[in-house]
């Protein structure tokens, strides 16, 4: 039985995703997104489930920066989950939800949801916690207080709390996509009902800022007919103006062509580092239904 490291406390996204691609195994959940990564690093489980990105939000910038300046990590498979936000309270603060002062959860969800708070509660105050089960279990601990959660109905039935407003998300088709991530790239099995295709990423840092240099590294791709899903800049910290790009290519690792992209990007005095090269799995809105 493998361990499994996710984004806990209970009762969150990342817990649904971790459970869907490992319906079997034994779950550890850690309070924080780099406590997740830690752990596999140092061998503790075999693999971290965590956020990389969400459809309406963008990219989960601290899984992110942490693969790349902290815990060198493979990316070993990714998870794409649909994602509704509900409002959670204690029941004995049903009847007045509309007097919420202040509102718990991730970031990433209450910017989710931030046309409806505007719109419901818009005097309400945020408190922002490391996940969205941390907040749900912070209102249930704290019954008299007037506050609420935002986060799943799963969170709901394990801390015994009640949905206010069910589908609070400012957008429909919100999906969030994990990424399953371990020291080395071995292969997960693409033996699943929700496999959806593979991909590879690659990090790709310029060797210095001149007119083009962009269009160089993207013609590489271009002229190989290469799909890519995301290109992505971030930071390299390092000052102003420095930026490396996550380019992420709707294929598997094969022999010629991504090889080629790589000696050709390498020529051009780019420094490239693969991420990983994965199974894609998706959990369709139907099958939503894992059970934590
Ligand atoms: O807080 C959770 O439930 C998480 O799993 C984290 C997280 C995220 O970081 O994006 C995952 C999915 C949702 O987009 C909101 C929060």
């Amino acid at each position: 039985m493998k361990k499994i490291a996710y984004l806990g406390p209970k009762g969150t996204f990342t817990e649904v995703a971790a459970k869907a691609v490992f319906p079997n195994d034994e779950f550890i959940s850690f309070p924080s997104i780099p406590d997740c990564m830690d752990s596999v690093s140092i061998g503790d489980v075999d693999f971290a489930v965590v956020p990389i990105e969400n459809a309406i939000e963008g990219s989960v910038n601290l899984t992110l920066d942490y693969l790349i300046h902290n815990q060198k990590l493979m990316i070993n498979g990714e998870i794409t989950v649909p994602i509704e936000q509900q409002l959670l309270v204690h029941e004995n603060q049903l009847e007045n939800w509309t007097k919420i002062e202040k509102v718990y959860s991730h970031p990433q969800a209450i910017a989710q949801s931030h046309q409806f708070l505007r719109s419901y509660l818009p005097n309400a105050e945020f408190e922002y916690t490391n996940s969205t089960g941390s907040a749900a279990q912070h209102v249930a601990n704290h019954p008299d207080e007037r506050i609420a959660a935002i986060g799943n109905s799963l969170a709901a039935e394990q801390y015994g709390l009640t949905i206010a407003q069910s589908e609070i998300h400012d957008y429909e088709n919100n999906h969030t996509r994990f990424v399953i991530l371990k020291k080395d790239n071995i292969c997960l099995t693409e033996q699943s009902p929700l496999f959806n295709g593979d991909k590879t990423t690659l990090m790709v840092t310029l060797p210095a800022d001149y007119p083009g240099a962009l269009h160089h590294v993207l013609s590489a791709f271009a002229w190989r007919k290469l799909n890519l899903s995301k290109i992505e800049s971030r930071p390299m910290k390092t000052g102003l103006g420095n930026y490396f790009f996550v380019i992420d290519v709707a294929m598997k690792m094969d022999e010629v062509l991504i090889p080629g992209v790589i000696a050709e990007l390498e020529a051009l005095k780019c420094q490239v580092t693969l991420l990983g090269s994965y199974p894609c799995f998706s959990l369709a809105k139907k099958n939503n239904e894992v059970k934590v």
